[in-house]
């Protein structure tokens, strides 16, 4: 990416190393990666099972210290913020939500107001403005009066969206929201980030095992083919490149270049 387009980007990180350190040993999982997340647009963080999203959205994140190199939030060095400064520009949607089974969907929505409100936790006007905002855009106003755990799984994925839009920050991660989803469930999730990202110019990064939809819907990839590289492009540039097909293809399975997904290969006998 050249300098003046990473000096557009909302978050980007230079030379990112991340890994573990522990009793098995020194592994790194994230290699010297340059990645820009750019206003406006759905990206698309794909890999295979233990590529390393989750570990590169994590040091996004800022949750995870990397071995090396430098993250860059809206203009600010990530680990030059407070908590409560980058939790005004940065929103994290994790895979595994923390406990809120037993809340109101209206309450779950008001957390993503906390950055604002200080230990109170009293909405004022501008607070409740943005709460209904957010659930107005992710249609989850009807699930107000209802528990997080009456919900359907899509409808889940849907309110966690609208807390982190009412936290309104130019940037949103998104750790597999369509995990758990059919194919019509998935669809809509990431049309919907699109749509958002889109209509509000939030950056909004996602991790997802659905490679033919995110080169169908994202507007950028990024892909971890499992070798601690992280490669970037449109679509058309990794799929075009050979770099989907060389990720995800196994024995069974090839990308098929007409249909633009990947299929059974022909004859496969397991
Ligand atoms: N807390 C941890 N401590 C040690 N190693 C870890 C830890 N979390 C992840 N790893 C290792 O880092 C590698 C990348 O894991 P990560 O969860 O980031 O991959 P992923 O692409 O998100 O995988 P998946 O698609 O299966 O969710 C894996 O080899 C995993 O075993």
């Amino acid at each position: 990416m050249k300098g003046e387009e990473m000096d557009k980007a909302v978050l980007s990180a230079k030379d990112l190393t991340v890994g573990y350190a522990d009793k098995a040993g020194h592994r790194t999982v994230v290699n010297k990666a340059d990645v820009a997340l750019m206003p406006g647009e759905l990206c698309c963080l794909l890999g295979p099972n233990g590529a390393g999203k989750s570990t590169l959205l994590r040091a996004l994140a800022g949750l995870r210290k990397p071995f090396g190199g430098e993250v860059s939030l809206c203009g600010n060095s990530l680990g030059a913020l407070g908590p409560g400064q980058k939790a005004k520009l940065l929103g994290m949607v994790a895979s595994r939500p923390e406990m809120v089974a037993d809340m109101y969907v209206d309450e779950i929505v008001a957390l993503g107001r906390s950055p604002y409100t200080g230990w109170s936790g009293k909405l004022g006007a501008k607070d409740y403005e943005k709460v209904n905002e957010a659930m107005e855009s992710t249609k989850t106003s009807r699930f107000t009066g209802r528990t997080f755990s009456s919900l359907s799984d899509g409808e889940k994925q849907r309110v966690l969206i609208a807390r982190v839009l009412a936290q309104d920050t130019d940037v949103i991660l998104l750790d597999e929201p369509t995990a758990h989803l059919d194919l019509p469930g998935r669809a809509e999730i990431m049309l919907l980030l699109k749509s958002l990202a889109h209509s509000t110019g939030k950056a909004v990064l996602m991790s997802t095992h659905d490679p033919d939809m995110a080169t169908q819907v994202a507007d950028r990839l990024w892909l971890m083919p499992g070798d601690g590289a992280v490669l970037c492009g449109t679509p058309e540039q990794l799929v075009s490149g050979g770099d989907i097909a060389k990720a995800f293809e196994t024995d069974w399975l090839e990308y098929d270049y007409g249909a633009g997904r990947f299929r059974i290969r022909e004859g496969y006998k397991g």
